[in-house]
């Protein structure tokens, strides 16, 4: 089975969890566009919910199909977020932000009574950081965030589209730095990233997954916290 389907198998399994009168946040990518679609469908027959997106390109997915989306202070509480992730490692440990909506992501994350991940299996790793970890910055500050960083050794390379910088649905820039090698514990790398001024957010997801499901062949292995 290809990898696209193990992205299905994990999203259509962990759409199990939302329930007719749940508040339920939307993750993005191209395995949330499964889970996404497969609460269309739910929608049509009768489900009742509504959601919350991470991000523009959600929002207009689940708006298309049907979803009720709602803003954030609309919604308050989440009872349950769905999302992928760029690696996650068996201590429930992400990297998100690939497709650059780590910030909004981590935001509903943070605000979610409940966070279930799903994945295909090449996502599943033993340590994080082949992926480059993306990082979210003021473009006010970006270019000298871009020096700190490669004099912490952490190769930072600006995301480009085209010839111009890449923006994130707030408007940021995304750096992508190699961790690697660090010799930095992810905890102490987490806050000596947030302590400069200027980086908004990082995609790193250390404590927020309560469940994680891996599409493998046809089989969703499912991991609780
Ligand atoms: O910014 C994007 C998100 O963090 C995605 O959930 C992550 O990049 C995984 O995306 P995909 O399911 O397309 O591999």
């Amino acid at each position: 089975m290809s990898a696209v389907n193990e992205k299905k198998v994990a999203a259509l399994e962990a759409v199990k969890y939302i329930k007719s009168g749940m508040t339920v946040g939307l993750g993005t990518g191209s395995t949330a566009f499964f889970m996404i679609e497969a609460i269309g469908e739910m929608v049509k027959n009768g489900l009742q919910i509504k959601a919350v997106a991470t991000s523009n390109e959600t929002e207009k997915l689940a708006t298309k199909l049907g979803i009720n989306v709602i803003t954030l202070a609309e919604a308050k509480r989440l009872d349950v977020t769905i999302d992928g992730a760029d690696e996650v490692d068996e201590d429930f440990q992400l990297i998100k932000g690939g497709g650059g909506a780590l910030l909004r992501e981590k935001i509903v994350a943070h605000n979610s009574d409940l966070n279930v991940i799903i994945a295909d299996s090449s996502k599943s790793v033993a340590k994080l950081g082949k992926f480059k970890l993306p990082i979210e910055t003021i473009p006010f500050a970006t270019q000298l965030i871009l020096k700190e960083l490669d004099d912490m050794g952490l190769s930072p390379v600006q995301r480009m589209k085209g010839d111009k910088a890449y923006k994130t649905d707030e408007n940021n820039d995304i750096l992508d730095i190699d961790i690697w090698d660090t010799e930095i514990e992810l905890n102490d790398l987490e806050q000596q990233l947030k302590s400069i001024p200027g980086v908004v957010e990082t995609g790193l997801f250390l404590t927020s997954t309560n469940v994680v499901i891996i599409g493998i062949g046809e089989e969703a292995v499912i991991k609780k916290k």
